[in-house]
């Protein structure tokens, strides 16, 4: 058989249609009952085969490029180490070239992308034969929002949000997608809810958050209008209170007549969801002229997870 000498993979942004935090658990991270939904902003990672010993490189371009970090922090070089670990490669030689799409700590897993692309890409370019169990416990391992960057689609998440549980959701959905500037802490968005739940600033925890009835039932039918009525995010008092103008771009996205709108996760990123590609089309170009998006993007949901788009043989 010829070698792999390259291989590219595509793995998409997310969104939390409904995001429930619970309280913290003594392992620190907080008990979770969230909706994922894949969404058509991507992140591209070419893994090329280097000479033996070179070890793991990478190169990043693409939106907010000059925020990732290219040492051994970054996800993608992480999750290569833990597939080279797992299947006892002396030395994990890649290099990767990753394309951004997805905006940097906005909320929308790009890292998280990132770490399940490399899982494929690694798999693949090594001919490690792991399977689809094996992916999903090592993309816990690297991250809570990884597994569902390997699954795609539309999925609750619960425990710290790896355990999945694939949803059977007619339709598809237009999203309006407003970026911001500069991105927001997961960690300390986490802190702050904590902070202010215990001001009694935000309302208290459920001691086992659940998901909504009526969100499961618009995704079970396909109803857009019902969706966007039930969208929320236990996560937003906070990221509003570390980025307050991200209520200008919710109050641009409610006049445009938004089906609904929220942040998206820890944030900052705010998604809109539109009724039709022409209502999105006008709410792009409201938030645009208003100033309070720095960026807009328009996308369908749900999509595939991480997935192989192209392999080159030597
Ligand atoms: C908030 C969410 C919603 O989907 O996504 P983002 O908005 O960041 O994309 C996730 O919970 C983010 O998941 P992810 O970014 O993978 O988090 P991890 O690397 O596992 O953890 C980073 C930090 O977030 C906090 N954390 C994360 C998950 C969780 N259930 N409870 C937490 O308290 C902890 O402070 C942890 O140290
Ligand atoms: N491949 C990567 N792409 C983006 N950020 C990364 C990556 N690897 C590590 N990081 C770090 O993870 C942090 C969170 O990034 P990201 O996953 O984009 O945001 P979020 O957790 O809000 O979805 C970034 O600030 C960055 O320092």
């Amino acid at each position: 058989m010829a070698a792999t000498e390259a291989v590219i993979v595509r793995a998409p942004a997310k969104i939390n249609l409904e995001l429930r935090v619970g309280p913290v658990r003594d392992d620190g991270y907080h008990e979770l009952a969230t909706v994922f939904h894949a969404v058509g902003l991507f992140d591209d990672l070419t893994a090329r085969a280097t000479e033996p010993g070179a070890g793991v490189s990478i190169t990043v371009d693409g939106i907010q490029a000059e925020d990732v970090p290219t040492d051994d922090s970054n996800l993608a070089v992480k999750a290569a180490r833990l597939v080279a670990e797992r299947i006892g490669l002396d030395s994990p030689d890649v290099a990767f070239e990753l394309r951004k799409g997805i905006p940097v700590a906005g909320g929308m897993a790009g890292g998280s992308a990132d770490a399940a692309a490399a899982l494929v890409a690694c798999d693949a370019l090594w001919h490690a034969g792991l399977d689809r169990e094996q992916l999903l416990e090592m993309a816990a391992e690297l991250g809570s929002d990884v597994p569902f960057s390997l699954l795609g689609g539309t999925a609750i998440g619960s425990g710290r949000g790896e355990l999945l549980t694939p949803v059977l959701a007619r339709g598809e959905y237009i999203w309006v997608i407003a970026l911001a500037d500069h991105g927001l802490s997961t960690p300390g968005v986490y802190g702050k809810i904590d902070a202010m739940r215990e001001a009694g600033e935000a309302p208290q925890p459920t001691p086992v958050p659940e998901i909504n009835d009526d969100l499961m039932a618009a995704l079970r039918a396909g109803d857009a209008e019902a969706l966007g009525a039930t969208l929320s995010n236990d996560l937003q008092p906070a990221a509003l209170a570390q980025a307050p103008h991200l209520e200008k771009a919710l109050e641009i996205g409610r006049k445009v007549g938004a089906l609904g709108g929220i942040v998206s996760g820890s944030g900052p990123t705010t998604v809109f969801l539109a009724r039709d590609s022409s209502h999105a089309l006008d709410l792009a170009v409201a938030l645009t002229a208003s100033g309070a998006a720095a960026d807009v993007r328009r996308a369908h949901g749900p999509v595939p997870g991480a997935r192989l788009v192209e392999s080159v043989r030597g």
